[in-house]
């Protein structure tokens, strides 16, 4: 099981190890980049200066340098957001685009996110590829979705389990329910939101929560289950520092996934593994 124990004044703590989850995927991107007769590469589009977008931006390139990819980043003005875009589009050399969210505001995000090709689009952001998802087809699905899938299929059984997703983003929270109803995956999928009543008792009664909320401390201990299993998708800067959703008293009683180093990584190795999938459909 992908776990690992940390012993801590009074107790001991069950961390999911996603470090090695993110390793293995990163093992297979390399070996699949040495079989492709060209160097892939990844633009990353972005318009504002919103900080997790700037974390994001540091893995990628960190990931980028260790995998052997080409990396880009292009900042650009909401005037020139989608004539980028449509370079972009067809610049033969670019495999993979990724659009950074937030956009600038004004920017109509149906718009944006359509004029990313769908066979570039290794995000899983045109509305094509979202659609491809409810079907059951996972070409490319959302990274932070399917890195949550990844964990989770790292860890337990998902079949049959009480899985309560708190966040309804179209990055997150949405793709997620869709892709743990899969037939095969099997979970039985409760959605939270800002607007929901009684969510402690609901997330309480859950075998796994998920919260992608981008609020520190949300998910407190007398929100879970004992011995539940905790993904915290957050990533908030709070006093110079990098903290989840989730607050830290919850991992006393449950197995958590850290933040930093936890679902973030696998993030970041996933959007690689997409732009390798990419690079070798555009080959052929
Ligand atoms: N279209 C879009 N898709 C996203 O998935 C998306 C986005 N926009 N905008 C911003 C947020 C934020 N986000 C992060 C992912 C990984 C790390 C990550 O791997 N962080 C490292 C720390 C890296 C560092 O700061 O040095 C870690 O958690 O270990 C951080 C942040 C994805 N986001």
């Amino acid at each position: 099981m992908a776990t690992s124990q940390e012993s801590l004044e009074g107790g001991s703590i069950v961390w999911i190890d996603c470090k090695s989850i993110a390793k293995s995927i990163e093992e297979d991107v390399r070996k699949r980049v040495d079989l492709l007769s060209f160097t892939p590469k990844l633009v990353s589009v972005v318009g504002t200066d919103d900080p997790s977008t700037a974390s994001y931006l540091r893995s990628q390139k960190k990931k980028a340098e260790k995998l052997g990819i080409d990396f880009e980043i292009i900042k650009t003005s909401p005037g020139d957001f989608l004539s980028t875009l449509e370079k972009l589009a067809e610049d033969k050399n670019v495999n993979g685009v990724f659009v950074a969210r937030p956009l600038p505001e004004g920017l109509d995000e149906k718009r944006v996110f359509s004029a990313v090709p769908v066979e570039k689009d290794v995000e899983g952001v045109n509305p094509e590829n979202l659609g491809f998802l409810l079907y059951g087809e996972e070409t490319f699905p959302p990274c932070t979705a399917e890195a949550v899938v990844k964990v989770l299929e790292s860890v337990t059984e998902i079949s049959g389990k009480k899985v309560t997703i708190v966040g309804r983003s179209v990055t997150v929270g949405k793709p997620l329910a869709i892709m743990l109803l899969k037939k095969g995956r099997d979970a039985t999928v409760t959605v939270c939101h800002s607007r929901t009543q009684n969510l402690g008792e609901i997330t309480r009664a859950s075998d796994i929560v998920v919260v992608a909320v981008g609020k520190a401390h949300f998910l407190k201990r007398d929100m879970v289950k004992e011995g539940a299993i905790v993904i915290d998708v957050g990533i908030n800067y709070v006093d110079g520092k990098w903290c989840g959703d989730v607050d830290s008293a919850v991992e006393e009683i449950a197995q958590v996934t850290p933040v930093p180093g936890g679902v973030g990584q696998i993030t970041t190795a996933l959007l690689f593994e997409h732009v390798v999938r990419a690079a070798e459909r555009q080959k052929a």
